[in-house]
């Protein structure tokens, strides 16, 4: 399988610099900076589905996987995908749910309406060893890094932005290896309490977390000019692990299948995703799915009161607001105004004209956004071809959340998060008949206590290990949005 940048002006099988796999893995943006997507999207067969039914979780992976790193050799693909998909890395299964199935199913809610039953789904994503849906990948990445580097015996100085989940499962699946340092921005004073002490206690001599003066756009837009410098990003061997990677994405396109095999019995049904929404990378992963054939009816995406994601999807109009535009809300890791990911989307809606996406992202730094919404004076009319792949939006706001906690606890006996709670409000906006709904669960509600209290007036159930997190001794810098100055931190902290 051969990948193509989405700002690329050739087909990778025809250019003399053919990227596979394993060429991308380490290397995040492509680097025209655009983001890799593969040449074409593999479809599945009804019989694959059908044989997929029974697998576990790590060979469904293993199968998926294969159709996209197709340059790593199978047996050591199996090895990669049995390592990290178990139920001792997937440990923090809560009660009614089975460990083993590392995503677990729970139906919420199922009613009889006109036409037949509506049926409300959460998928449990978040068992792993950071308590968000983030681990499910980065586990993965984890020893996928750690394969490639010892097979170059080469080293990787990762450079990552979060909002509060990437950077802790980032460290949590890097501390300790061989080879890896990681370089994690995360917007000053913006995460939750339990999200900041979870990476600032780590004080492995290969973690430096830099908390910069701004909000997660800024520190996006600084991985992305450090990854543009390219002498700089080969001498210092960076590389990434946010949902720009497409190792990343594809690891998350394994539980959209998953989800849909566990809910239905046969391949003539559809379901739902709802989809909680701050950089496109995740629902993104539920776009491929259904591009490579998997039953979904619609996508939705939920934000909270950074709705640009919900603007594009009612209107065609992308309009990115500006730092100081962008909210710090209860739902923090979706304060995000600028979604990386949605450009890799931007390229199948424009038919994969790659001058086109270069043109519209140009004018994204240059004029805030593009419209597509095909009225006059617009950059295009694409938005007339958003229904057909699915995608639906909605937005949910603080008093949304504590409402939905409340409900949620009071009639499924579940404490959900706050970003799943974005999720579950919208999701409740979009339920049909006979297509059953799946929200995909953002993190465990520990991680949020403090909105966890406002709702339900008593503390989030903490999993073990994770006891009075917040009083260990915190390692961190704090900087401003100073390019240079953060080239200079790297380079004075790698050595190179
Ligand atoms: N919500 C994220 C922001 C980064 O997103 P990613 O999917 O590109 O890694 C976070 O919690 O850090």
């Amino acid at each position: 399988m051969h990948y193509v940048s989405t700002r690329a002006a050739q087909a990778p099988s025809q250019s003399q610099q053919s990227q596979q796999f394993s060429d991308i893995l380490l290397g995040g943006l492509a680097p025209d900076g655009g983001l890799y997507l593969p040449e074409h999207y593999p479809q599945v067969t009804g019989a694959e589905l059908n044989a997929w039914r029974t697998l576990s979780y790590a060979d469904l992976a293993y199968e998926i996987l294969k159709k996209f790193a197709t340059d790593i050799p199978d047996a050591d693909l199996k090895a990669l995908t049995a390592k990290t998909y178990t139920k001792a890395v997937y440990k923090n299964a809560r009660a009614g749910e089975n460990a083993a199935d590392i995503t677990p199913l729970r139906v919420l809610e199922e009613k009889q309406v006109a036409g037949g039953q509506t049926k409300l789904i959460l998928q449990a994503l978040s068992n792993g060893p950071t308590l968000a849906f983030k681990d499910m990948a980065m586990q993965l990445l984890g020893n996928l890094f750690e394969y490639a580097l010892a097979e170059k015996n080469a080293e990787l100085n990762i450079f990552g932005a979060t909002s509060g989940d990437t950077g802790s499962a980032a460290e949590y699946a890097m501390r300790g290896k061989k080879g890896i340092r990681v370089f994690m921005l995360s917007p000053h004073k913006k995460m939750s309490a339990f999200q900041s002490a979870q990476m600032f206690s780590l004080q492995d001599p290969n973690i430096f977390n830099i908390a910069v003066e701004g909000v997660f756009d800024d520190c996006q837009d600084m991985v992305k000019a450090v990854s543009n410098d390219l002498p700089f990003k080969a001498k210092q061997k960076i590389g990434t692990v946010n949902s720009i990677n497409w190792a990343r994405v594809v690891a998350q396109v394994v539980y959209y299948f998953r989800g849909y095999l566990a809910a239905t019995t046969s391949n003539d049904q559809k379901v739902s995703f709802t989809v909680p929404s701050g950089n496109f990378g995740n629902i993104c992963a539920g776009h491929i799915a259904r591009m490579m054939g998997l039953p979904i009816a619609k996508l939705v995406a939920a934000t909270n009161e950074n709705d640009v994601l919900d603007e594009f999807f009612r209107t065609g109009v992308y309009r990115v607001r500006k730092s100081s535009e962008t909210y710090h809300t209860s739902s923090p890791s979706m304060d995000i105004s600028k979604a990386s990911n949605f450009e890799r989307f931007v390229y199948d809606l424009v038919g994969r004209d790659s001058a086109r996406v270069k043109a519209l992202f140009d004018k994204v730094e240059t004029q805030g956004g593009f419209d597509l919404s095909g009225k006059p004076g617009s950059d295009g009319d694409e938005f007339k071809l958003v229904a057909q792949y699915g995608f639906k939006s909605g937005k949910s706001t603080h008093q949304d959340r504590l409402d939905t906690i409340r409900d949620v606890a009071d009639d499924y006996e579940i404490t959900i998060d706050t970003h799943t709670a974005d999720g579950i409000k919208v999701a409740r906006e979009h339920l049909e008949a006979n297509v059953p709904m799946i929200v995909l669960e953002t993190a465990l509600a520990a991680k949020f206590n403090e909105t966890i209290l406002e709702a339900l007036g008593v503390d989030a159930e903490r999993p073990s290990g994770f006891e009075a997190i917040e009083e260990l001794p915190q390692k961190f810098v704090v900087m401003d949005t100073d390019v240079a100055k953060m080239k200079a931190y790297i380079a004075a902290n790698t050595g190179l």
